[in-house]
């Protein structure tokens, strides 16, 4: 037989397994419909086993059918030929025929492990193992390895070179595809980890970190269902471009019980994509905010009246602005949230009233401090004063009051310079759109704040007056009561670039949780290491046991173009740290020198989108990138997106165009590791073009 027909007749073999793993999923799905009509209509009637029945066959049939919709390759994408002569099937779900035998295996259950962790060294009696590509339902290719060739049966065939190369070469879109037909087994290694504590994944650029963390997360879902799927699991990664990229992942092995949020995404009701610029942002993300915050809150309000005037039984009893300063600043020192500190700041006033009062009591005037209390603390216009002088804290109205450069330096004494002050200032004037460093400063401000008390709702229907704290912030939906979503795993993808201020954010979420931590500090854009790391330490304080994996082998990147992206960095960082590339193109990157800009972009990007199938980057400095958007108005259509540099964290495409290398790396605080990040982003192609001496 020739080496085609031996490949053909191997695919009919597969087809025929693949046709039945489709029928029963047609029975499976009929069934489940059927049960589900059947008991609504007896619903009542039903026993309780016969409802759980129901349930289950109906969440496992919508799970299934999730899944396929959610990606249309691959359902069935792997077999395993044991010493014993059985073959196990491996796919992205577990599908049972009536028998209850294995008809798929799901990839992450105990008996599929050796797909991923044989090796000829150690087979883990497997003899073959079979890599199956498909196209919705039909077979197109496979790919075996001959793991134990002293056991293979004389019959045995072994087709195909290499699914893990076949799999890296393929074209690029604008999702990232779920990798569990090659999962290798380094990763498979990390994906498999137990669930508890810290587990710490590093490595380079394109090691296949975020893949294995949503593998991961599936992973655990799958085997921890019941302990991780009630409060749920968070990723978090660094853009909104990135979380949409990677977004289809996780469904594609029909989990949908995972929130991704991209930084600017955490606290609710709150989307900030906007980035500072590098100086801001990391005075905004430092540590030393928090002090800022904390003094605050603690200063007047803008308009907070300086005197209060009541008139009692004949006597004016007046504070004075002094006497209020003294009251609010011992208020304070108690370190009662301020929203929560309502009560306590009206009872000090009455109280330093009764003072003033007795200061001016005389024969005819004699004050008795109950009954003083009492009246003056019923009186309207105290409570109007109270809600002026000690209003309820909102944080964006916090931070946007720091946008005045007095109130910024008062909280700000001995923590920032002039040049922060300024900085922190311009950019909350005239605030149409938050910051994703701004995200983390809420978030912080509505903790040290806390909820403002919730007014009891009149008992009358009519009552326009008293209304719910939540009803009169519906229209400001992030400033919910201070209590916050947990969850039990939090994935925080490119961690090395997550500022102190977003570790304690991202921290709040996990206080109870089990955490899955990946990044490169190689890639780091945080200027202070040694900040990022004390504000993770304690983010993650409450996590017992620690354990670290590292993928050495850089899958997305060809061998040519992660030598030139390795050169911005080599004097910089052990060499260990950089990952190896292993898959050669042939094609060598293309470094150009350019004077007329617009042109000479255009032309590269439309060179690149040539010569590629899939997505073409352009990356730039962060404040070129609308210039340069516009020099591509109406070049590549669907397959060009123009990012800059920060914007092209952990996004991957089949060919980059890199403008202006020197400006990128002059506007970040990290320099060339900015630039080993937008180098490091092209499977195939790369092109530089600088500008000329
Ligand atoms: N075992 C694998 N099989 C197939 N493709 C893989 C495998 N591992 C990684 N890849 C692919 O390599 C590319 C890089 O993976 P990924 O984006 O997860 O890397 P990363 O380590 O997070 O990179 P970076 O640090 O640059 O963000 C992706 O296209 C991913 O699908």
């Amino acid at each position: 037989m020739s080496e085609t027909s031996v490949r053909q007749a191997e695919i009919a073999i597969e087809q025929r397994h693949v046709d039945r793993v489709y029928a029963r999923l047609g029975e499976l799905r009929a069934e489940a419909a059927r049960m589900r009509d059947k008991s609504y209509e007896h619903g009542r009637e039903a026993t309780p086993e016969a409802l759980y029945e129901r349930d289950v066959m109906v969440h496992h049939a919508n799970r299934t059918l999730q899944a396929l919709d959610a990606e249309a390759e691959g359902l069935v994408f792997g077999r395993l030929d044991l010493a014993d002569g059985d073959a196990v099937h491996i796919g992205r779900l577990g599908i049972r025929d009536p028998e209850f035998d294995n008809l798929l295996v799901d990839w992450r259950a105990p008996l599929a492990s050796a797909f991923y962790q044989a090796t000829p060294e150690n087979p883990l009696d497997v003899v073959r193992r079979r890599v199956i590509r498909s196209s919705r339902e039909t077979v197109v290719d496979l790919s075996d390895d001959l793991l134990d060739p002293q056991r293979a049966p004389r019959d045995m065939r072994v087709v195909g070179d290499g699914a893990l190369m076949a799999s890296l070469s393929r074209a690029r879109s604008d999702s990232m595809r779920n990798i569990v037909a090659t999962i290798q087994k380094e990763q498979d290694d990390a994906i498999r980890a137990p669930e508890g504590g810290v587990t710490e994944i590093t490595g380079g650029p394109g090691t296949g970190k975020t893949a294995v963390a949503l593998h991961r997360a599936a992973y655990l879902l799958y085997r921890d269902q019941r302990k991780l799927g009630g409060a749920g699991v968070l990723v978090v990664g660094p853009s909104p471009v990135f979380m949409s990229y990677i977004s289809r992942v996780l469904p594609s092995m029909g989990e949908h019980n995972v929130e991704l949020r991209a930084l600017g995404e955490v606290l609710d009701g709150l989307s900030a994509g906007a980035i500072d610029d590098p100086r801001t942002a990391e005075v905004k993300g430092s540590s030393r905010m928090v002090q800022v915050l904390r003094r605050a809150l603690r200063l007047a309000p803008p308009d907070a009246p300086d005197e209060l005037r009541m008139f009692y039984r004949g006597v004016v009893l007046k504070l004075q602005h002094e006497d209020l300063k003294r009251i609010r600043r011992r208020l304070h020192s108690k370190g009662a949230p301020p929203n929560r500190s309502r009560m306590r700041a009206a009872d000090a006033l009455l109280e330093a009233l009764w003072h003033k009062a007795k200061q001016c009591a005389d024969e005819r005037f004699q004050p008795d401090r109950e009954r003083l209390i009492t009246e003056i603390g019923e009186r309207i216009e105290f409570h109007r004063f109270l809600v002026s002088w000690w209003p309820p804290l909102y944080p964006m109205q916090v931070l946007r009051w720091l946008s005045d450069p007095g109130r910024l330096a008062k909280a700000s004494r001995r923590l920032l310079s002039a040049e922060e002050i300024d900085l922190l200032a311009k950019s909350w004037a005239d605030v149409q759109e938050w910051t994703v460093a701004d995200v983390a400063l809420i978030d912080e401000l509505r903790v040290l704040a806390g909820a403002p008390p919730k007014r009891r709702r009149a008992p009358q229907a009519d009552s326009r007056e008293l209304t719910t704290w939540a009803e009169r912030t519906a229209d400001q939906p992030y400033q919910r009561p201070d209590n916050y979503d947990e969850y039990s795993h939090v994935v925080v993808d490119e961690s090395q670039d997550l500022s102190p201020m977003q570790w304690r954010m991202v921290g709040r979420r996990g206080r109870h949780a089990s955490w899955t931590v990946v990044g490169d500090p190689v890639q780091s854009s945080w200027p202070d290491p040694a900040e990022a790391a004390r504000a993770r330490q304690e983010a993650l304080s409450s996590a017992r046991s620690h354990r670290r994996f590292t993928l050495r082998t850089n899958y997305r990147n060809s061998a040519e173009i992660f030598a030139v992206a390795a050169d911005a960095v080599r004097d910089l960082v052990p060499a260990d740290d950089l990952p190896n590339a292993v898959r050669t193109t042939g094609v060598e990157p293309v470094v150009r020198e350019v004077s007329q800009w617009p042109q000479e972009v255009r032309a590269a990007a439309e060179e690149l989108l040539e010569a590629s199938e899939g997505t073409v980057g352009v990356i730039t400095a962060m404040r070129r990138r609308g210039e340069v958007g516009e020099w591509l108005a109406g070049v590549g259509q669907d397959r060009l997106r123009v990012v800059g540099s920060l914007e092209a964290k952990g996004m991957e495409y089949d060919a980059v165009l890199l403008v202006d290398p020197d400006e990128l790396a002059a506007e970040s605080s990290t320099g060339r590791r900015a630039l080993y990040v937008a180098l490091s982003r092209a499977t195939q192609r790369l092109t530089v073009l600088k500008a000329k001496a």
